[in-house]
């Protein structure tokens, strides 16, 4: 049985898809599990435990848990790449199109009107509402992943010049891409951040950043707080260098100020898009741990390998030079086959599969445990294939 700890709520209909062979056991209170289930939660590194194979990420974001502590730990943390995107995409744009028409102040201005001649009545403030238009203007989008691409995209079509920031050259027709920061900023009408939270983008937007930017210029943040620095950004507001800031993570110090608008970080909290996301989660945490497969893994390579064999051993170990050859001659000394094997490489480290000719578990064990010996071995499993023969328990 697996113990899955639940870090964000997962609802029960999915818990009992996973669990159709109820290998599973799912709580929000397990302190040394298995596995973690989280969206936005911080995962606390006392989880990062040695009965922790996997914690699985339903969304994008990985800047709540310590990869590199998960690395070294041999747990494979894996997220859901481009399950958010379209709703985020739509928030982007709901935001931009309201920063352009007071919608909402319009439509509480009509609710308080009396009288009969309403509508009559309406038309004579409408022109305290006159609002702008996006057509024609320039937006500088920072971060051109998964939600940045369809956002640019979706800004082409609606006649706004599009500037994209990324690294790396970007073979696409409906955007301009720079690749100096400080060139976005002094051109774009709007600013996008849907850049991930890393050593790299956090406080990106310092006070040189505000100085190169335009004052009619409204930043809109959808990728992390930690990326914009708030004294900064106060300041620019302040010494209007910007005219607003829209952000979907609130903190203390932007609250009750007219120029900032801020949400609960609600970018991917759509029906679909937190279904997706728990879907894909799931499967891919149900697969490694019955199959040892991995698939969208931040940390680990993608293997795949179809489970045809009784027993399948898995290793994730430091890349070492002849360290395969040593995994190999100690499965071989003990007259064992290896039937098939599927291994792949990433960021100095290997993740391998092997699939084994031989049901003897106490001969397999005998090398399971030699294995373990071998310093660059991280994390070792032995699994049972579930469609095979009954009389193999583990
Ligand atoms: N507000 C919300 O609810 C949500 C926020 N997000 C945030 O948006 C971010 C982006 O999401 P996706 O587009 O789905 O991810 P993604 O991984 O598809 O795209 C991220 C892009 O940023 C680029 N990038 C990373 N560092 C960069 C740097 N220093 N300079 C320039 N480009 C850089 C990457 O190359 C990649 O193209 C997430 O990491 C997350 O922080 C994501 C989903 C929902
Ligand atoms: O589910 C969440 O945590 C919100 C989406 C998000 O921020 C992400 O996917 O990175």
């Amino acid at each position: 049985m697996y113990q899955i700890l639940t870090l964000d709520e997962l609802s029960l209909r999915l818990q009992r898809r996973l669990n159709r062979v109820e290998r599973f056991e799912f709580s929000a209170d397990f302190t040394r599990p298995g596995a973690i289930f989280v969206r936005s939660a911080q995962v606390p590194d006392q989880l990062i435990t040695e009965n922790l194979l996997v914690v699985g990420r339903a969304g994008i974001g990985i800047n709540n848990i310590n990869v590199k502590a998960c690395t070294r730990n041999g747990t494979m943390v894996f997220n859901t790449p481009g399950v958010n995107a379209n709703a985020v995409k739509e928030l982007v744009l709901t935001s931009l199109l309201n920063s352009v028409r007071p919608i909402e102040k319009a439509a509480d201005a009509v609710q308080n009107l009396t009288g009969e001649n309403i509508l009559e009545q309406a038309e004579q403030i409408r022109n305290h509402y006159i609002g702008g238009e996006l057509i024609g203007k320039s937006i500088g989008i920072l971060g051109l992943g998964a939600i940045g691409e369809q956002v640019a995209r979706a800004c082409f079509n609606l006649g706004m010049d599009v500037i994209g920031y990324a690294r790396q050259p970007r073979n696409q027709n409906y955007f301009e891409q720079v690749y100096a920061l400080k060139d976005l900023l002094s051109r774009s009408d709007f600013v996008i951040i849907l850049l991930p939270l890393t050593d790299e983008t956090k406080g990106m937007f310092n006070s040189e950043a505000f100085s190169s930017m335009r004052k009619e210029t409204i930043l809109f943040n959808f990728g992390r707080g930690e990326i914009v620095n708030n004294a900064a950004l106060l300041s620019a507001l302040a010494n209007e260098q910007i005219q607003g800031y829209v952000s979907d993570f609130p903190s203390r110090e932007l609250l009750q100020n007219p120029k900032i608008k801020l949400l609960p970080h609600m970018g991917g909290t759509t029906g679909k898009a937190l279904q997706d996301g728990a879907m894909a989660a799931m499967r891919n945490m149900r697969d490694f741990l019955i199959y040892g497969t991995v698939r969208q893994s931040v940390n680990f390579p993608d293997v795949f390998l179809p489970f045809t064999a009784p027993i399948r051993l898995t290793i994730f170990y430091v890349d070492q030079p002849k360290i395969f050859s040593e995994i190999s001659q100690k499965i071989s000394a003990h007259n064992i086959e290896i039937d098939i094997l599927a291994s792949e490489r990433y960021e100095g480290y290997v993740y391998t599969l092997i699939d084994l000719d031989e049901a003897d578990l106490p001969k397999i064990r005998k090398v399971t445990n030699e294995l373990d010996q071998i310093p660059a071995v991280i994390r070792l499993r032995l699994l049972k294939n579930p469609n095979w023969a009954p009389t193999i328990y583990l």
